[in-house]
C-alpha cells in the first residue's frame, strides 16, 4: 500500500474524500504554531472545507513547530507533502475519512526560526493562530501575570538572539512587518482558556515590552487578538488508529487525526487586516464571544476534568466507560446542573439544557476511544482555567462547591500514585515533582497549599473542610464510596 503524498493521491479508493483543488494554486494566508491533532481537525478542517467549495485561494495555511519535540510532526508532514487524513468516528461505528489539503507548508522553528519569522513578515500572511496548549501563554495560573523570569524567554530578549519561543518568533515578525510599512496580522489563539484572545494579547504585549516598551503599547494597541472558543474532542492518534485507516480505507498515513463528529468554532469578527469567509463553513463569527466560551470551558472542559481524576481513581481508563457509568453519569450531571450551569451568563441561541444533554452524549461515544489519561494531563494548567473559576464563582455566591472540591481531591489522591485497585496512577505535569511532594505531605490541605495552581483556596473554611474530608474518605473508603455520598447527597464520611 503506497504511503499518503501528493503523488499517491489519485490513486486513493472511493471511500476516502480527497481534495478536489489544485493545492499548487493555494498561497499561505495563515501561520499557524502548534500543529497538533486539534489544529488539524478544526481549523485546518474549516480552510480545507472553504478551499472544497472554491474559496479562500490566498488563505492556506503554513504549520510551524515550535518545540525540538515537534521533529516527528515536521518529517511526517515532509514526507506527506503535508497531507493527512481526517477520520471522524461515529457513536454507531460509521468511520468518515477525508484527506485535508489546505496545510500546504510546515516549518521546524528550532531547524530555521528565520524561515518562520519570514513567513509571518510575509504580505500575504495576515492571521498567525496558535494552539499551543493552556501552559503556552508562559503565565502563571493564579495571577495570570507573565512569567518574565522564564529562561526561554530570557534567552530570546537577548540582542540579537534567534527566537526560540513563541513570543520571540510572533514579536519578531511584528516588528519586520512594521518596518516594511505592512500591517500586523491578527495572532487568533485557539487554545481552551477564558479570553483567549485578551490573555494572548497581555502574553505578547508583556513580552514586546520587555523588549522595547514603546514596542509593547504598539503592539497591545494595534495588533487584533481576537477571542475565540474552539470545539471538537480529538484524542491522541493511535497506532490502531493508523491500522484501522490502512485496513479500512487503503491509506498509510503515518499521522492520521480522530476527532467526534460535533465541531464548533465561534470567534469574535476582530480582522481589520481580512480574513477567509469562515461563516460559510459553518464558524460563528460574533460580537462576544465571552458567554460561549464560559458555557464550554466550565461544562465540557471542566466536565472532562470532573470525569477524569476520579474516573481514573475508581479504575476507568476511557472517557465513554467513565461517563457510560451510572454513578459518575449521576456526578457528572449533578456537577452541571448544581455547580457550573449557575455561574453561566445566558448564552444567545443556545438552550443550556439541550447543550448538557448532547455533551453527555458526546462523551460517552464509544467510538473516539478518548483516554482519562490524556485529560488528566497538565491538570495544574488546565484546572485553573476549567474548574477553579466555576468554584470560586460558587463560593462568593454561597452556592454548592462539593463536587468541584471533590475533583481537587481527587486529583490529590492520584498524586499519591496509585488508585483503588492498587494499579500505578503516572501524573504527567509541568509541576509534577512540587505536587507529589505535597501528596506526601501529613497536612491533608498541603496539596491545596499549592499557590501557584489553587491561590488562597486553602484558607477558605468551606473549602478546605470539604477538601479534607473527601480525601480522607478516598483514601478510607475508596472513590466508588465516596462518589456514592456525594451524588445521595449525603455528608462524606
Ligand atoms: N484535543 C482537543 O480535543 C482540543 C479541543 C479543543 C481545543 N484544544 C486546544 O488545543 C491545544 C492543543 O491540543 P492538541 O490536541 O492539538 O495537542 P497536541 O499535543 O496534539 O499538540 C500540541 C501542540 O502544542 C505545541 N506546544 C505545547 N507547548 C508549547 C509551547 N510552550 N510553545 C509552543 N508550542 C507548544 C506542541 O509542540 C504541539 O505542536 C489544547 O491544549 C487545547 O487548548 C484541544
Ligand atoms: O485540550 P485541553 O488541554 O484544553 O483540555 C482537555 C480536554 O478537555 C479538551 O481537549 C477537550 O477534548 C476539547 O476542548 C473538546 O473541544
Amino acid at each position: 500500500m503506497p504511503r499518503l503524498d501528493a503523488t499517491t493521491l489519485p490513486t486513493l479508493g472511493p471511500s476516502v474524500w480527497t481534495p478536489r483543488y489544485d493545492r499548487s494554486a493555494v498561497g499561505v494566508g495563515i501561520v499557524h504554531l502548534g500543529v497538533g491533532g486539534f489544529h488539524r481537525s478544526h481549523e485546518a478542517m474549516y480552510v480545507d472545507r472553504l478551499l472544497e467549495s472554491g474559496q479562500a485561494q490566498d488563505w492556506g495555511i503554513c504549520g510551524v513547530g515550535v518545540l525540538p519535540s515537534d521533529r516527528r510532526m515536521a518529517e511526517v508532514m515532509a514526507a506527506q507533502d503535508c497531507l493527512y487524513t481526517l477520520v471522524v468516528k461515529h457513536a454507531d461505528g460509521f468511520l468518515d475519512a477525508r484527506v485535508v489539503g489546505s496545510v500546504v507548508e510546515y516549518l521546524l522553528a528550532p531547524d530555521d526560526p528565520e524561515a518562520v519569522v519570514e513567513k509571518m513578515a510575509a504580505p500575504g500572511t495576515r492571521i498567525v493562530s496558535l494552539t499551543v496548549t493552556e501552559g503556552g501563554y508562559n503565565t502563571s495560573p493564579d495571577t495570570g501575570a507573565f512569567d518574565t523570569a522564564a529562561p526561554d524567554v530570557v534567552a530570546d530578549l537577548q540582542p540579537g538572539a534567534l527566537p526560540r519561543t513563541t513570543f520571540g518568533l510572533v514579536t519578531e515578525a511584528l516588528v519586520r512587518r512594521r518596518e516594511r510599512g505592512l500591517a500586523p496580522f491578527a495572532v487568533v489563539s485557539c487554545d481552551n482558556i477564558p479570553g483567549n484572545g485578551h490573555l494572548a494579547r497581555a502574553a505578547f504585549g508583556a513580552f514586546a515590552t520587555l523588549r522595547d516598551p514603546e514596542l509593547g503599547e504598539w503592539v497591545a494597541a494595534e495588533v487584533p487578538f481576537p477571542n475565540s472558543m474552539v470545539d471538537r474532542i480529538t484524542p491522541v492518534t493511535t497506532d490502531d488508529d493508523r491500522a484501522d485507516l490502512a485496513r479500512r480505507f487503503g491509506v498509510e498515513d503515518a499521522w492520521p487525526v480522530v476527532c467526534e463528529p460535533y465541531t464548533q468554532w465561534v470567534l469574535e469578527d476582530a480582522f481589520p487586516g481580512g480574513r477567509p469567509p469562515l461563516e460559510d463553513v459553518g464558524v460563528q463569527l460574533v460580537d462576544d464571544v465571552a458567554p460561549y466560551e464560559l458555557m464550554k470551558l466550565r461544562l465540557l472542559n471542566a466536565g472532562h476534568q470532573v470525569l477524569g481524576h476520579l474516573g481514573r481513581l475508581a479504575g476507568h481508563a476511557y472517557v465513554h466507560e467513565a461517563s457510560q457509568d451510572p454513578l459518575f453519569r449521576e456526578f457528572l450531571l449533578g456537577y452541571l446542573d448544581e455547580e457550573a450551569t449557575p455561574t453561566l451568563p445566558p448564552v444567545p441561541g443556545i438552550d443550556l439544557r439541550r447543550y448538557r444533554a448532547d455533551l453527555v452524549g458526546r462523551f460517552a461515544n464509544p467510538a473516539v476511544r478518548d483516554t482519562l489519561a490524556r485529560l488528566c494531563e497538565n491538570a495544574s494548567d488546565r484546572i485553573p482555567q476549567f474548574l477553579l473559576p466555576v468554584l470560586r464563582a460558587d463560593l462568593a455566591a454561597g452556592r454548592e462547591i462539593r463536587r468541584s472540591v471533590a475533583v481537587l481531591a481527587g486529583w490529590a489522591r492520584t498524586a499519591e500514585g496509585t488508585d483503588d485497585t492498587g494499579r500505578p496512577v503516572e501524573l504527567s505535569d509541568p509541576r509534577r515533582d512540587a505536587l507529589l511532594a505535597r501528596a506526601r505531605d501529613a497536612d491533608p490541605l498541603a496539596f491545596l497549599r499549592e499557590r501557584d495552581v489553587f491561590g488562597d483556596l486553602a484558607e477558605d473554611p468551606r473549602v478546605a473542610a470539604a477538601f479534607t474530608e473527601t480525601l480522607t474518605s478516598l483514601r478510607r473508603r475508596g472513590t466508588r464510596a465516596t462518589v456514592e455520598d456525594l451524588v445521595r447527597g449525603r455528608r462524606v464520611r
